[in-house]
């Protein structure tokens, strides 16, 4: 384009999240994206020829969406097992401390080998990216090394990722699958140092103690300290299955809750996500929103490995920033469409239970994967919407590709079209994806 200031300009229909509204649909707009990646304006189509003058740009350069196409802000997983990818769509059978000692663990300490661990991350990269996962917070495992290589992989296919090296050093249930306190909180300081020290332009680390029962009290004060020390995020499990609260309880008889375990730990900042919370109550909840830490709800995992329902509406009662997971593997689906899916089910299960429950809408699922998973990872001054100066993290969606599985008919208009294509709807549809600005989907001829 040969203008000064902006380098594309989009004219068609626009879905997204805002503070006040759960889903607006936009229909004849137009955005600007500038040399940096950020969105320079979003307007009515009325306004495109001001808009050529004030942007400097040829209106013919504009690319125009067809009338079954429209863009979304990108999903944000707020809580993935990238390191669990392999074993995706099986081993399902089992409870949680089952499930981690019979597949997970074992599993996990394959990373050991990096051409390994560069084999199953640039999968894992690659598929929730083509799923439209433009944000990522992955758990990694114990292994610094192909840590950091996850690192790499996500910068080099342009993912915005939050990469966690998985800390514990107790319970492991399998032997070596631990690291000793001091090397665990040594490798920590010495990834989180690596990592930084890279410059990746969208790729952090995050202070990831796996959850209270894997780490002893020092450990978890270790993790405090360093994320803290650098102003970090930080990501556990809380609460997930009955059994795994109880345990807590035993671990750490001075705590008042599972949430004071991490509370005494410095480990509930308004920096922290914490999955699942299925069993969390109204006390910890408060806790949770005074200290402005979030939770990322897994609904496929929490059903898929029998754990609970999380009440999505009283968690969004006590105000806590809340989003979503796909909890790969303890969740089979990588695609936060599914999450999407789940969270609506698994709302209206729990209405079957309580009729004076509201289910969840499709529109209000689809702002939690993305408006509230940015606000989870308080990355929403940022992304997650199509506000003027954020990062355009986007998806274009074409509901009329090759193959398509989802059907139109006269009379869909672009609201039922967004529907279909949350419920119905897959990664052939998603034809492009944005990340800061940057084409990232399809991918270059070279990966
Ligand atoms: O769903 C889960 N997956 C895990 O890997 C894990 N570790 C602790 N708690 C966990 N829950
Ligand atoms: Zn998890």
């Amino acid at each position: 384009m040969s203008s000064v200031g902006v380098a594309r300009v989009y004219r068609g229909t626009f879905a997204h999240s805002t503070r006040d509204s759960a889903l607006r649909v936009l229909t004849d707009f137009v955005l600007g994206v500038n040399e940096q990646g950020k969105i320079a304006f979003f307007e009515e189509g009325q306004n495109v020829e001001s808009l050529s003058h004030q942007w400097g740009f040829d209106t013919s350069d504009i690319e125009q969406l067809g009338s079954h196409e429209f863009f979304i802000p990108g999903m944000v997983d707020t809580h993935i097992h990238a390191s669990q990818y392999i074993f995706s769509g099986t081993h399902l059978d089992l409870p949680l401390l089952d499930w981690l000692k019979t597949y997970t663990f074992p599993v996990e300490l394959c990373y050991e080998d990096l051409d390994f661990a560069k084999d199953a991350y640039t999968k894992v990269v690659r598929r929730t990216l083509s799923n439209g996962t433009t944000t990522a917070c992955y758990f990694a495992t114990i292994h610094t090394d192909a840590s950091l290589l996850l690192g790499r992989i996500a910068d080099d296919f342009g993912q915005r990722a939050l990469i966690g090296k998985v800390c514990m050093d107790r319970n492991s249930m399998v032997p070596d699958y631990k690291e000793l306190t001091e090397g665990c909180k040594d490798e920590t300081d010495r990834f989180v140092h690596e990592l930084l020290k890279k410059k990746y332009a969208l790729v952090k680390p995050v202070v990831t103690p796996r959850f209270a029962i894997s780490c002893s009290s020092s450990l978890l004060s270790n993790l405090g300290k360093i994320a803290k020390n650098y102003d970090l995020h930080i990501q556990s499990h809380i609460s997930e299955n009955k059994h795994e609260v109880q345990f807590v309880k035993e671990l750490f008889p001075d705590c008042t809750s599972y949430t004071d375990v991490y509370v005494k730990h410095g480990l509930l900042t308004d920096k922290t996500v914490m999955a699942h919370g299925c069993y969390l109550t109204d006390e910890e909840l408060k806790i949770f929103h005074e200290r402005g830490a979030a939770v990322s709800h897994c609904p496929n995992s929490n059903i898929s490995l029998i754990s609970g329902m999380l009440n999505v509406r009283n968690v969004l009662k006590h105000k806590v920033k809340l989003g979503l997971g796909t909890d790969v593997a303890g969740g089979y689906s990588s695609s936060m469409l599914d999450a999407i899916r789940r969270a609506v089910d698994t709302s209206k299960a729990l209405c079957m239970q309580d009729a004076q429950l509201q289910p969840l809408s499709y529109k209000e699922a689809f702002r939690l994967a993305t408006l509230g998973g940015s606000e989870v990872l308080s990355l929403d001054d940022c992304i997650g919407n199509f506000a003027v100066g954020k990062d355009f993290d986007a998806l274009r969606v074409n509901l009329c590709v090759p193959g398509s599985p989802v059907d139109l008919f006269p009379g869909d208009d672009p609201e039922v079209i967004l529907e279909k294509f949350l419920n119905l709807g897959d990664d052939r549809n998603i034809v492009e994806v944005y990340v800061a600005g940057k084409q990232v989907v399809p991918f270059p001829d070279s990966y």
